[in-house]
């Protein structure tokens, strides 16, 4: 007898989620691998390896196999999707499982076909590929099968994603390789420039969950940092403000915004008028930047609000496709369907 295990996969430059059909989500992992150079071993994949980024002794080093949005280590991350996968479904050869497994679309033709291919060896059966702005699009609720016109922002680890969908089909989009991995970049550079100070990713990232932001707040924030002077090569704490922060996040927003513009630009009249009635939907990890609602608003002069559980929306979506073949056929017509 066969057990019939659906899985829908968000393969994300940052995380990786996956969901079951039947449970929700049932894994929610960072995708960082920890590999021993010496013989090219996997040590450790998701949480256990993030937790020792940075503090790696000797050959141990930590991979984001997925950067900027495209499969930067092909062979290491079909190691992670396997382990997730593995995970998963567990040991039993009597499963037979659809797996629904959400790219970046920036990954190549080839890349694509190669991650069909991981995904099968580790025990899927049948392998969908969906792209990430179409998942989140309907992990946030938005009516993508209809003839009407909705706008979703995805921001990401690696990218920013906007899509206008409509009758199951993506519309117009455009994809911008900034995101959350940028905003600590920025964070890093400008704590370097002003204070000196050298802070890694983790702190940078922790920063910007703590007191990031893209609009001026009602009420300052301030966060105590620890990192290495560069003149002195001692350790040093300082405390730095949400307005600083803004400062140095400003580049990349406008990034963010350009796309957003570009997209609105290339979306035919109908579907605007559908888009200006509804607003622009944000997703993904970067939806819980605050004031990014408040900065895209202004700027396009729409109503913008952030999907519920945005870091969740493109595995919800993946879900939905599994619980939802039927109705959502549309955007799942062919396993190679490329939008
Ligand atoms: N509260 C928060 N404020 C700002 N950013 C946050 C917050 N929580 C998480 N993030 C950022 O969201 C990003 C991860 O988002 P998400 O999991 O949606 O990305 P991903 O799907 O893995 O990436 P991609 O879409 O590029 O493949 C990280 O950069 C993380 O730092």
């Amino acid at each position: 007898m066969f057990f019939t295990k659906d899985i829908g996969i968000d393969l994300g430059t940052a995380n990786t989620l996956v969901y079951m059909k039947g449970k929700g989500i049932i894994i929610r992992e960072p995708s960082v691998v920890a590999v021993d150079i010496k013989n090219d071993v996997v040590k450790s994949v998701g949480q256990a390896a993030k937790d020792v980024v940075g503090r790696t002794p000797g050959s141990i080093v930590t991979v984001r196999p997925l950067k900027d949005g495209v499969i930067a280590d092909f062979d290491i991350t079909t190691s992670m999707l396997q382990e997730f996968i593995r995970k998963a479904l567990g040991n039993s050869m009597l499963t037979k499982a659809r797996v629904v497994i959400c790219i970046p679309s920036g990954v190549t033709e080839v890349e694509r076909r190669a991650v069909k291919e991981s995904a099968e060896r580790a025990g899927a059966k049948r392998v969908i590929i969906v792209e990430e702005p179409m998942a989140a699009a309907i992990g946030a609720g938005l009516p993508v099968a209809e003839p009407t016109g909705s706008i979703v922002v995805d921001i990401g680890g690696g990218t920013t994603e906007v899509a206008v969908i409509s009758l199951g089909g993506i519309v117009a989009a455009k994809s911008v390789r900034v995101g959350g991995d940028k905003f600590d970049v920025d964070i890093i550079n400008y704590i370097k420039k002003k204070y000196n100070l050298l802070i890694g990713e983790r702190t940078a990232e922790d920063i910007k969950i703590n007191v990031g932001n893209a609009f001026p707040l009602d009420e300052e924030l301030t966060t105590e940092i620890k990192g290495r002077n560069l003149l002195t090569g001692l350790p040093e704490n300082i405390v730095v403000t949400s307005t600083e922060i803004r400062e140095a996040l400003i580049d990349t927003l406008q990034e963010v915004l350009e796309a957003v513009r570009v997209t609105l630009e290339k979306t035919p009249p109908e579907l605007a008028a559908d888009i200006i009635d509804q607003g622009i939907v944000l997703t993904g990890g970067g939806a819980l930047l605050r004031g990014l609602d408040k900065l895209i608003a202004q700027e396009t002069g729409m109503e913008v609000y952030a999907a519920n559980d945005p870091l969740d929306c493109v595995a919800l979506g993946t879900g939905e496709i599994l619980e939802h073949m039927d109705k959502l056929a549309s955007v799942v017509s062919s396993d190679d369907v490329k939008y």
